[in-house]
């Protein structure tokens, strides 16, 4: 058994990232960190988060308590200095007062910096496991939208409704003191803090839904601009660009004028909140003054009471002023929690021995989230090790749905799916990965050089392991045609690689490893006659090395190199059998689809000439494989 590890193995990045800084000689590869390690890493990581926010606590209790210092001081300079015109004791008040307010700023201070790498701390934690999150997702945020949520919760932590947030709960304490100077004082305090709760509440109530509904649009108008972005080549191609720019313009249009709503509303009640603590300092002043005169009050009771009741409303009215980031920032990390949560509670899974690649697919059902069709219904296959399948079908057919279901990249709704008897669910997730192969019909390559994306972006490997793949998806002398042969940079849009040249290179990566199980989606649907050529080599190498093979295809000529056909129409199996028994079949209903409107044009032009009305038939519905498939294949 080599080792243990969970699909939280995505959560060392950034958590990597942060143990040493980035570069090549530090990076950690997964041989040397394992899964069971990031887990590890992300629970200590947000532990002490936690912990720093205890410590946070604790700071601010207290420099609350020496906030009081001033208005203690200035109480003693007014009762005690000033009566007693002792210069002794003023000094020594104003050296207690200044140690007092130095200890104070230094702890703010240091407050200060333990949030700002509380924050940093909780990003590199998670940006791990969120983006991970987010890639195995098949609905909720994106990649971006995980990435910048973090950061909103980061700001937040690190920005200045925090301290507030900590300080609120020592708000009591000071009302505590108004109340010790005078009860008539402490009672205004307290009515005005009772009023500062209820528009804090009125606040979140006529802000919480136009805030929402702000970050709603705001959020549909960043798709937007990202599938802009992604489509800009087509979009300025076919002179899209200005149709694309209003949709995006009117979510975000609706995006802002929610957001106008809701900072009116809470530009109002902050004001009013101001209005009252102002008011209410005033009040506590008259009053003292009033309660002054009638002996029950010093001069400095009267003004500490005031500057201790400022102080006690000071948190509330943060609260109303800071309630747009606040909600912000909860928004934020929830999204955060519904990605990382399932990371953290996922299981360590034995690293099971090499697999021979048996693929077993048992009663596969898959309806997408918040859809009432399914995809795909009741699909059963067995596939031997070493053998070849190929699955056509009609567009829509569920064909690639399948592909991204057998590598464990989108989740059935139910059914089994099984290599050489293990659940791919109980698969350790990057022993999986490492075993199979996966051509996705729309290849993306990383931006990075060749050599990168053919070694699966791992560096940890040797150049003759990249030769081997390149060589097995013979794809090594077109890759050395190119200027900087294997050291060629690829851009995100792909550049400078043409469509077939991807698809040659994605199946270099494929075969990149030692993969037991091969999901080729459409591999030659943008290959020249050299492509294909490679094609079928590649499949013969992988045949005679024992790779089980599942093809995706819409071509007749690919058929030759597999052992089994499975025909997918609208979900189900419509045939699946040898190749010997189902290819014959699929090009006697492909010959008979093709001689059908022959057939009806014929018979459209006889009844013309006969001076009849004759419609014609609808075509298609050829009866196929077991009586329902009707496959047309791209002759090759
Ligand atoms: N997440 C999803 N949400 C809604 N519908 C989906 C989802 N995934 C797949 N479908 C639907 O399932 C059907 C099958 O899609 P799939 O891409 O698997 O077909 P296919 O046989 O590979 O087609 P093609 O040959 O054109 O690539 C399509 O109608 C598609 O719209």
């Amino acid at each position: 058994m080599r080792r243990t590890e969970t699909s939280a193995d995505h959560a060392s990045p950034a958590e990597t990232a942060r143990l040493k800084p980035a570069g090549k000689a530090s990076r950690q590869t997964p041989e040397a960190r394992t899964g069971a390690d990031n887990l590890k890493a992300l629970k200590k990581g947000l532990n002490i988060c936690r912990r720093g926010f205890v410590s946070v606590g604790a700071f601010s209790v207290v420099i609350n308590l020496l906030m009081l210092t001033i208005p203690i001081y200035l109480f003693q300079l007014s009762d005690r200095v000033l009566t007693s015109r002792n210069t002794d004791t003023l000094m020594m008040l104003s050296v207690v007062a200044v140690g007092a307010i130095l200890a104070m700023v230094a702890l703010d201070m240091m407050r200060r910096l333990m949030l700002s790498r509380i924050g940093t701390r909780l990003e590199t934690t998670l940006a791990g496991p969120a983006l991970a999150g987010a890639l195995h997702g098949q609905a909720g945020p994106t990649a971006a939208q995980a990435l910048r949520s973090l950061q909103q919760v980061r700001n937040f932590i690190i920005g200045p409704v925090m301290p507030l947030i900590f300080d609120a709960p020592l708000a009591p304490l000071y009302f505590a003191v108004v109340f010790l100077i005078h009860p008539t004082l402490g009672f205004i305090a307290l009515g005005a803090g009772l009023l500062l709760c209820a528009v804090a509440i009125v606040n979140q109530q006529l802000t919480a839904s136009p805030f929402a509904e702000a970050s709603g649009h705001g959020q549909a108008a960043e798709n937007q601009a990202e599938a802009l972005s992604r489509n800009s080549q087509a979009l300025s191609g076919m002179g899209m660009m200005n149709e694309g720019i209003m949709l995006w313009g009117q979510s975000n249009a609706q995006s802002l004028t929610s957001l106008i709503r809701a900072q009116d509303r809470n530009a109002y009640l902050s004001g009013f909140s101001k209005l009252v603590r102002l008011l209410t300092q005033i009040a506590v002043l008259g009053t003292g003054a009033y309660l002054a005169l009638q002996a029950q009050l010093t001069g400095g009771m009267m003004i500490a009471a005031s500057i201790i009741a400022g102080r006690a409303l000071a948190p509330i009215e943060g609260a109303i002023e800071g309630w747009r980031s606040f909600v912000q920032a909860r928004h934020a990390y929830k999204r955060v929690k519904s990605l990382v949560e399932p990371m953290k509670n996922q299981e360590v899974r034995l690293w099971l021995p090499e697999p021979k690649g048996e693929l077993q697919v048992e009663k596969l059902l898959y309806v997408p989230k918040g859809e009432r069709d399914p995809v795909l219904n009741g699909v059963n296959m067995l596939l031997e090790p070493g053998e070849a399948l190929a699955v056509v079908g009609p567009s829509g057919g569920g064909k690639s749905t399948l592909a991204r279901i057998l590598v464990g990249g989108v989740a059935q709704t139910a059914g089994k799916i099984r290599l050489d008897g293990a659940e791919l669910k109980n698969w350790n997730p990057r022993q999986l990965g490492e075993t199979i192969g996966y051509l996705p019909q729309d290849v993306e390559l990383f931006p990075g050089t060749i050599k990168a994306n053919i070694a699966r972006l791992r560096e940890d490997v040797s150049d003759a392991e990249i030769y081997r793949a390149a060589q097995l998806a013979g794809v090594h002398e077109m890759i050395l045609r190119l200027p900087q042969g294997y050291e060629t940079m690829i851009a995100a849009d792909g550049s400078p690689l043409s469509g077939g040249q991807r698809q040659r290179v994605g199946l270099a990566r494929a075969f990149f490893g030692n993969p037991k199980l091969l999901v080729l989606d459409e591999p030659n649907a943008n290959l020249d006659v050299d492509g294909e050529k490679a094609l079928r080599a590649a499949l013969k190498h992988a045949k005679e090395q024992g790779i089980t093979i599942v093809l995706i295809t819409q071509r007749l000529a690919i058929l030759e190199s597999v052992d089994k056909v499975m025909v997918l129409q609208q979900g189900r199996v419509a045939g699946f059998g040898p190749a010997r028994e189902i290819i014959p079949r699929l090009l006697s209903t492909q010959q008979a689809s093709q001689q059908q409107p022959k057939q009806e044009t014929q018979r459209a032009i006889k009844a013309r000439h006969a001076g009849t009305h004759a419609a014609f038939g609808s075509g298609g519905g050829v009866q196929g494989v077991t009586g329902a498939a009707n496959v047309t294949f791209q002759q090759s």
